[in-house]
This record gives structure tokens, sequence and C-alpha cells, in this order.
């Protein structure tokens, strides 16, 4: 790899006889920078993407804090899905709303996915033992995770679009996730590996998340979240999940990559691509062949908008796994299922903005 610049992977060359050279391409930007552009994603639309989340934060704040998670509005329903505003004094200076996938029927019963677990032993490491406390809040993660997505109904005359909006990020949401999975498919082929190695993570219900993102200006940046010459608006970071399809925008760079000399990348918009990245699941789940690799944003001369799909498994996925070629690296012991949710729920509620809930299950004998 000569030049500076993330390679370019194109998802039309999966069908047919450019295949292979595919899986060598991807095998090679992944397991080297951990990032890459991509294009050829089946009627992927950023000027209308743009569009609806510009929509979206230009909502009055009222109207978007009606469907916040309840750590901050206590009047709302939902616990993980949903609006988040901004939080005074942290680096990371961004307004979000998240987005799960669709439920197509009734929302999750935890007590059908219950039933299966109870057949396969839990990862001791999260929840301790099989008593009816753990099991009530095995229940309580389940109905957490599985929310329904709660969506705008914008009383201010606009309620034609807020359908639309729904209809069109239900729709995105299930297109990133088939563009992910075919990537899966043809990062599994390059270890060779059955092409559905991952598969079986994520059917039937797959924990995948869509997050819009706004970064307001922000013209008073505190020293400490400064870096030089710039105003840092998300810390250099790994994102956590299996893989990110990021949505960048003309109008909006900011997005800068830890290259492999250790130097910091700019990414520029590229029209008609996203930019995909490895999460730490997955590199572990590589062996650490694939790279998860640090990034952050800075800002740009003004508000910024983008829009990252993080691809998750299901909640009894077993994260402890590891392609051909490498040994398991979350247990000791190979044989050990380490079921996703569980692993989320620890990781999720070290998070300042859940203290509450943990209080409140504490206070009923729950975690
Ligand atoms: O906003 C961006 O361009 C990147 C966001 C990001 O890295 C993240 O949300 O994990
Ligand atoms: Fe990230």
């Amino acid at each position: 790899m000569s030049k500076k610049e993330l390679p370019v992977i194109d998802l039309r060359l999966a069908k047919g006889s450019t295949r292979g050279s595919l899986v060598r391409q991807l095998r090679e930007a992944l397991t080297t920078v951990g990032f890459t552009y991509l294009t050829g994603v089946d009627g992927y639309d950023e000027n209308e993407l743009l569009r609806l989340t510009r929509w979206f934060f230009s909502l009055p704040l009222e109207d978007r804090m009606k469907i916040s998670r309840k750590c901050f509005n206590p009047e709302c329903k939902n616990e993980y899905r949903g609006y988040f505003p901004v939080i005074p004094g942290e680096v990371s200076h961004k307004e979000g709303f998240e987005i799960g996938p669709k439920m197509d029927t009734e929302p999750m019963n935890p007590e059908s996915l219950k039933t299966k677990m109870d057949t396969e032993p839990m990862n001791p490491e999260s929840l301790k033992t099989k008593d009816t406390e753990s099991t009530n809040l095995e229940s309580f993660m389940i109905q957490f995770f599985y929310e329904e997505n709660q969506w705008p109904d914008d009383p201010s005359g606009h309620t034609a679009t807020a359908k639309y909006f729904k209809t069109w990020m239900e729709n995105y949401h299930q297109k990133m996730t088939e563009a992910a999975l075919e990537l899966l498919r043809l990062i599994a082929e390059g270890f060779d590996a059955p092409s559905d190695f991952f598969t079986s993570l994520f059917v039937p219900r797959h924990l995948s998340t869509l997050r819009l993102i706004h970064y307001p200006a922000r013209t008073d940046a505190p020293e400490w979240a400064r870096d030089g010459e710039y105003v840092i608006q998300t810390a250099e970071h790994q994102d956590s999940v299996m893989l990110t399809l990021l949505a960048t925008f003309q109008q909006y760079p900011g997005l800068q990559v830890r290259w492999m000399d250790d130097t910091l990348l700019d990414v520029p918009h590229r029209r008609g691509h996203l930019v995909v990245n490895i999460g730490v699941l997955l590199s572990t789940m590589s062996g650490g062949n694939l790279k998860a690799t640090r990034h952050r944003v800075v800002e740009c001369g003004g508000d910024r908008f983008s829009v990252p799909f993080f691809l998750e498994p299901k909640f009894d996925g077993n994260i402890n796994q590891v392609l051909p070629s490498g040994t398991p690296q979350l247990t000791e012991d190979p044989d050990q299922r380490v079921f996703y949710g569980p692993w989320l729920w620890e990781k999720t509620t070290k998070y300042a903005e859940y203290k509450g809930l943990i209080e409140r299950l504490k206070s009923v004998g729950l975690n």
C-alpha cells in the first residue's frame, strides 16, 4: 500500500467472476488500514439521507425530547432506542437519534428467547448463576435491547414527512444490514471459512444500530476539547461493534483516521461512497487479523452531520468464535459460549447516563 489514502472497494464486483479479486482486495484493506471506502451499495442515496437527517434535527428540541431515552426525559418509555441530546461538559459534542431493526412481528417476547437460551449455558462471567434473580435480569436485558423504535410524529404540520422518514429509515437500516452481511461473507471467504461463517450471529433478530448524528458548532470550545489547531467533536476511539458503515457528506469533513505510521489521516467525503471500518468485536473474532483502527472527528467550521450504521449480533449470538487460523480471545475456554446481549449490557450500563437505571434495578433486587 503506497498511497496514504483509504482503499476503495466496489461491492458490485461481488457478483460473477470478479468476486475472488474483491475478496482479496477487501482482506488486504481490512487487515492493514482497517478502513475502506465502499461504493456500489444498491440504492444508497446520500442526498436523501442528508435531507432527512437535517429534517430530524430541525424539529423543535421539545419534540425530539419526547422521543428520547428515559434517562434524558423520565416521561419517555424507551430506555435504549431514541434521541439523545448534547451532554454539556463532555468532549464528545453531539446529539443523535438511534434506530434499531424494524420489528416485523410483535416486539421480542423474552420468554421465547429465554427458553432457547436456557438450553445453552450462559457465560458465567456475565450472568453469575441461573437463579431467579439473574433470569429476571436476563428478561429485562432482552426487553431493553429489543424495545421498539420511537419516531417523531411532528405535530407541527409535517405528518406526511414524519411517516416518510420512518419508512425511509427502516428501509435504510435494512439496506445497510444487507450490505454489511455481504461484506461479512466476503471477509469469511478471505479467511477460507465458509461464506456464512458469521450468518447465524445475526439471524433472526440482530441488534444493529443506525445513528443519525448532529454535531452542533462549538464557538467557545474549552481547552480540554482541543488538540492543537483542532476542536475535537468525538475523541479518538475504536468502534466496539462488528462493522461500521459510515455515511459522510460533502459539506462536512472532519473524520480523521489513525494511519499505520501513527499519523492522523483526513478522510474526505467521496460522492456515492460509504466509509467502512472494523470494530473491536470482529477484530477479536478474526484473532486480531482484521484491524479495529482508531479514528476521531474534528470540527469543520460549523455544524456537521454524519450517519454511522453499526452492525451488531443478535442477543443470543455466541461471540466467542474465531475465524479459522485464530484462537478465541474472549475467554480461556474455546467451548465457552459468550452471548452478545449480556456482553453488551456490561459495556452499555457502564455509561453515566445509565446510573439511574442501575439504581432502579438494584432497588428491586436486580443487578
Ligand atoms: O461522525 C463521524 O464521521 C464518525 C462517527 C464515529 O466514529 C462513531 O460514531 O463511532
Ligand atoms: Fe467510530
